[in-house]
């Protein structure tokens, strides 16, 4: 079989780079084992605003316009629903949070973004005395029907291998990648976390983030907004909402832990007061790097070899925007911009 693409990982990088490949016609086959899950878990949110500090995100604009873009796409051929529109209320523990917030809401691009209606609350299970800032332009992304469905169309279309990539399989040449039947022009990891067992790039300093979250079932709270507190609370209907996440840089073990979920109830405890029940907990290893930055870029010595990794927190709204930057880096020579690209560690 010839292919111009293989890709390895079908995380929302991967699916990010895919989406390229079909918008510009390029043949593609894609290699996912599930042997990482921090898309298949992840909470999904997405918002421009870095909450602890009442800053923008990193490159906002650009990120959520190419985000929001590729998901509605995604709606509209799978016929699926993956963008669930939801603001985001943070909750200020005092009187100078909310002077902050509204210095903050004066800001050129914040402005946009963060309200300055300042919002009281009124749900009686809720502590907030003194109230919420409500982030406009958010939202949660169903990141488990995203893969879901992207994965059956892929199987359908024989473009999928739900196998372990095996790097001592592939050989390649300056015109051409081989593994085992395929032969390629280009090879994408996006193995996440995964890339610390990939041979070509595992010295890249990507630093395993654990994270966990719970679902709760809550029917007294009502609650139709993402609360942001100590924890995040986001409802996902029928009574049910996730709460997390937890940040932990030790564990690169994918299973549950009684740490997380105590040190989750501990701080969810702070924030709302009605009875609930623990329905769920999951975990998953983010891809974080210390500067913040996605890994995007071509292997030193094979020039047809790329990597699109170190997500990290915001792989919702990064992947998009990085998958475009690599894409026109493959196909049309345009350079990456320096702080993602990958040659800021040689
Ligand atoms: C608890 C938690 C909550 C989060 N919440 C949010 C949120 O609310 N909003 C947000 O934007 N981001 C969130 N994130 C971060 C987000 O999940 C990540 O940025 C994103 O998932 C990274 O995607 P990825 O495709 O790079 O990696 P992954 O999702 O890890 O995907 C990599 C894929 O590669 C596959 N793979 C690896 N090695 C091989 C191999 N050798 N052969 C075959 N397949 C292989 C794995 O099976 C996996 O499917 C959260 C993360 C966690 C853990």
């Amino acid at each position: 079989m010839q292919v111009d693409f293989i890709i390895v990982g079908c995380g929302l990088a991967g699916i990010s780079f895919c989406e390229q490949l079909r918008a510009h016609n390029k043949s593609f086959v894609v290699f996912d084992n599930k042997s990482q899950q921090s898309s298949t878990v992840a909470g999904g949110l997405y918002n421009p605003v870095v909450l602890k500090r009442f800053t923008p995100v990193w490159k906002s604009k650009e990120q959520l316009q190419m985000a929001l873009q590729m998901y509605q796409n995604l709606e509209a051929e799978f016929d699926v629903k993956l963008d669930h529109k939801i603001p985001v209320y943070r909750k200020f523990s005092s009187l100078e949070e909310q002077n902050d917030w509204f210095t903050a809401s004066d800001k050129p691009l914040l402005s946009e973004w963060l309200s300055t209606n300042l919002i009281k609350n009124t749900n009686a299970y809720i502590e907030a005395p003194f109230g919420f800032g409500e982030v406009l332009e958010t939202g949660r992304i169903d990141v488990k029907c995203l893969i879901e469905t992207y994965k059956t169309y892929l199987l359908k279309n024989n473009l999928f291998y739900e196998d372990e990539f095996k790097y001592n399989a592939l050989q390649v040449n300056d015109e051409t990648i081989f593994y085992e039947s395929i032969e390629s022009k280009y090879i994408v990891f996006s193995e996440g976390f995964g890339v610390h067992k990939n041979p070509f790039f595992k010295s890249l300093p990507l630093v395993p983030t654990k994270g966990e979250l719970l679902t709760i079932h809550a029917p007294d709270l009502k609650v139709d907004f993402v609360l942001k507190g100590p924890v995040f609370l986001i409802p996902l209907g029928n009574d049910l909402y996730t709460v997390g996440a937890t940040y932990d840089w030790n564990d690169t073990s994918n299973t549950v832990t009684d740490k997380g979920k105590e040190e989750l109830l501990g701080k969810l405890k702070t924030l709302i007061s009605c009875s609930f029940e623990v329905v769920d907990q999951v975990a998953g290893i983010r891809p974080t790097v210390k500067d913040r930055r996605p890994l995007v870029g071509q292997h030193s010595i094979y020039k047809n070899m790329f990597v699109l990794n170190g997500l990290g927190t915001r792989g919702v709204m990064i992947g998009p925007y990085v998958a475009d930057q690599l894409f026109k880096l493959i196909a049309l020579g345009i350079p990456l911009e320096k702080e993602i690209d990958i040659a800021r560690f040689s």
